[in-house]
């Protein structure tokens, strides 16, 4: 048998790479394996003739996200623009979130710096100061693409954000930049906006993927547990533990070293406050 990733599911065909030159082979799923195979997934497959083969099985997953179904995400890039539409840090911060849940690493791009410089680099102080890589470019202008692409290599990096911040555009000039060694084409992301979309994975280079994720948004948090939340704050967790409570949710209760360390500047008030409102929709559905 031989491993291989899945890069595109259609049809009930699974489309699995074996990372060597010309080597897209085109596979059903043996009935007995019941799991559902997601593309990113790792699998062992028997080859049957040149291109076609059958999977045999699924090896452990790394990380998954449901919407869309997508395994073994190395990094997210998450895509806001400086301006059109305007970023928000409270959908940053849920998005990084997610991410966080999921355990895959996110990164911060800010595109469109060639509108609104300035917005671009207060986003980049503050959320570099959280903790997160956070890149400015235009895939207009082509700034900062270098620094974008230096993240890739050996990778499956996902790239996340909102409608018409430039997902597309910036995939594109990836794309153009290097040869696709299997039939994957820049023009499968230029699809409308209504159509149905499934995510595919685009090859770059030796163990270097890239992949749109349409429709993936913040997660709705009403399964956390409340007392979960503070671990997708990877700035504030310094200052968690030692709160007079062990119940404390670090809102009102006293002597709260969370509150205290807001106080004193050490916890930035935005993402304090992205906590408090996260968790006060995680209380009231639970209610
Ligand atoms: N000025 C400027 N415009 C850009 C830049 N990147 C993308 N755009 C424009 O922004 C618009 C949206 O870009 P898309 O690449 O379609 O955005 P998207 O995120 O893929 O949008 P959806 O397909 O709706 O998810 C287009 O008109 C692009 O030409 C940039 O760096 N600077
Ligand atoms: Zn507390």
């Amino acid at each position: 048998m031989i491993k291989g990733k899945v890069i595109k599911n259609y049809n009930g065909y699974y489309y699995i790479d074996l990372d060597l030159p010309e080597s897209l082979v085109e596979c059903r799923r043996r009935g007995k394996l019941k799991q559902k195979i997601l593309v990113g997934d790792e699998v062992e497959i028997t080859v049957l003739d040149n291109h076609t083969g059958v999977i045999e099985q699924l090896l452990p997953r790394r990380n998954e996200i449901r919407r869309p179904g997508l395994a073994n995400i190395d990094q997210m890039v998450v895509i806001m623009a400086a301006q059109s539409p305007a970023p928000n840090r409270f959908l940053v911060d849920k998005m990084l979130m997610t991410c966080e849940y999921a355990g895959i690493h996110p990164h911060l791009c800010l595109n469109k710096c060639d509108l609104d410089r300035t917005i671009a680099v207060a986003y980049r102080d503050f959320y570099e100061s959280c903790g997160y890589k956070t890149l400015i470019v235009s895939a207009q202008t082509g700034e900062g693409m270098d620094e974008l692409l230096s993240l890739l290599p050996h990778k499956m990096t996902a790239f996340a954000g909102p409608s018409g911040v430039g997902k597309s555009s910036l995939l594109s000039r990836i794309l153009g930049r290097n040869d696709l060694t299997i039939g994957c084409v820049s023009s499968k992301i230029q699809r409308g906006r209504h159509t149905t979309r499934h995510s595919e994975i685009m090859k770059l280079d030796y163990k270097t993927y890239v992949v749109d994720t349409p429709g993936f948004s913040s997660l709705e948090f009403e399964h956390l547990d409340p007392k979960e939340l503070f671990c997708l704050f990877p700035d504030m967790i310094p200052y968690f533990g030692n709160c007079r409570f062990s119940s404390c949710l670090h809102r009102t209760e006293p002597d709260c070293s969370v509150t205290r360390a807001v106080a004193e500047g050490k916890i930035k008030k935005e993402r304090y406050e992205t906590y408090c409102k996260v968790l006060t929709t995680i209380l009231e559905r639970k209610r």
